[in-house]
């Protein structure tokens, strides 16, 4: 039986995935796993049970990512599962930064007496616009929300330049060939009409565009922030704004310095909200950790690589160590002292850290419990676990 924990409200469409009969969920205060979205766990005390957590979403910034890893967690994110949602989104934000459809409709909702089609037409042209075909724009960050809004802006009609130093292989490819590539972040901020950004919130990140960049905009521009609320220096951009340096933000991440201002608009972290994303994470969320419970594979890892191998033998060993030299013939040659026959074996190292499935050919329990207390004892082993077929 595997004992789960949920943070925020997870679509019942990935909880049902887990049976009745092999999981309980927010039953124990000892997990094997948690599943959760923008619940912030920075700071929280992790029961020394936990094996994973399976964030239903893109940004693990709320996840204490390393000090899992030295702790032997691993820790999932669901790439991609809700970027049509965001993309969405920003494509509408773009329009509403340039028609004032909101004020317009609120204008016409104050409207009294019989002749409401005479007062419209009358008054209509407070709220002209302008389009978006032809205006130019940057989107900084191309994976894999930055390349949908990329790929959706080019096919308005808008002429876009992309800037991504780290772009992934599969996300280029995905690209339009029409989609600028820009050298520098510069070239961006100076010559495009819109700005969005869609990087994660990292060490590298934060502050990312603060009073350098801003000034660096044209004065008609517009920055739009979809993807944390700290890549932006809230203090530099409303001033920004206010001094008539660029001509609005837009953000997903509500900061009271930010509020009352005609130049500012600000939504309630809503770019994920569609019932269609809270369903494709929660699956996707759902179907790692279980792999990785059941199994012990790993895919879509922000702190480990990605391990998977059929199992196919009577216990599976998954050992978590530190990336140093020989890990692989130090874990064979401790379970051949034990007189257990490897029929598999798979390792991958990502930064500091290592993951090891060995698939042994072995049914004593007594022999399999002996193995990995001799394993745990080595210093460059953090965490060991056994699985039965
Ligand atoms: N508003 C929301 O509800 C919402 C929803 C989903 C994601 N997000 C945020 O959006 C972020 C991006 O999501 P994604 O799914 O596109 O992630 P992703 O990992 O697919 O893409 C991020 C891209 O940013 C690039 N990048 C990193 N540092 C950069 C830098 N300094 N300059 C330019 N590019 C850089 C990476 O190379 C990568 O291609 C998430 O990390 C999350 O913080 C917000
Ligand atoms: O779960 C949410 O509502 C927001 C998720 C979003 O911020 C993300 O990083 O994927």
């Amino acid at each position: 039986m595997y004992h789960l924990k949920t943070f925020n409200a997870i679509a019942s469409e990935g909880l049902e995935r887990f049976d009745k009969a092999n999981y309980s969920i927010n039953e124990s205060d000892n997990p094997d796993g948690i599943i959760l979205r923008s619940q912030n766990l920075n700071d929280y005390d992790f029961p020394k049970s936990v094996l994973a957590v399976a964030r239903a979403g893109a940004g693990t910034n709320n996840v204490p990512v390393t000090q899992c890893a030295e702790n032997g967690i691993v820790v999932f994110n669901t790439p991609g599962a809700n970027a049509n949602a965001v993309k969405e989104l920003v494509i509408a934000s773009l329009l509403l930064s340039v028609r004032p459809m909101i004020q317009g409709a609120n204008w016409v909702q104050t409207l009294e007496g019989d002749d409401t089609e005479k007062q419209v037409e009358a008054n209509k042209k407070q709220f002209a616009g302008h389009e978006l075909y032809g205006k130019k724009l940057g989107v900084i960050g191309l994976g894999s929300i930055g390349a949908m809004v990329a790929n959706d802006a080019y096919r308005l009609g808008m002429d876009v330049m992309g800037y991504d130093p780290h772009v992934s292989v599969d996300t280029a490819w995905s690209i339009s060939r029409r989609v600028k590539r820009a050298k520098d972040m510069s070239e961006v901020l100076k010559e495009c009409d819109f700005i969005t950004i869609h990087v994660p919130l990292l060490d590298s990140t934060k502050g990312l565009i603060s009073n350098k960049e801003l000034a660096m905009m044209k004065e008609d521009a517009t920055l739009l922030n979809f993807s944390r609320g700290e890549i932006v220096d809230v203090d530099a951009v409303v001033s920004a704004v206010n001094d008539g340096n660029i001509a609005g933000y837009i953000s997903d991440f509500a900061d009271s310095r930010l509020l009352h201002n005609d130049k500012i608009l600000v939504l309630p972290h809503l770019g994920a909200s569609t019932e269609e994303a809270e369903v494709n994470c929660a699956k996707m969320a759902a179907a790692t950790l279980k792999d990785f419970l059941e199994n012990g594979n790993i895919k879509n890892s922000v702190n480990f690589p990605t391990v998977e191998m059929r199992f196919s033998s009577p216990y599976r060993l998954t050992v978590i160590n530190k990336n140093v030299p020989n890990m692989l013939g130090v874990i064979s040659s401790l379970i051949a002292a034990e007189d257990i026959n490897i029929d598999n074996m798979i390792n991958r190292g990502r930064g500091d850290f290592a993951y090891t499935i060995v698939d042994v050919n072995e049914t004593s329990d007594e022999k399999i419990n002996r193995i990995i207390d001799v394993l745990t004892e080595n210093e460059n082993i953090i965490k060991v676990r056994a699985i039965k077929d």
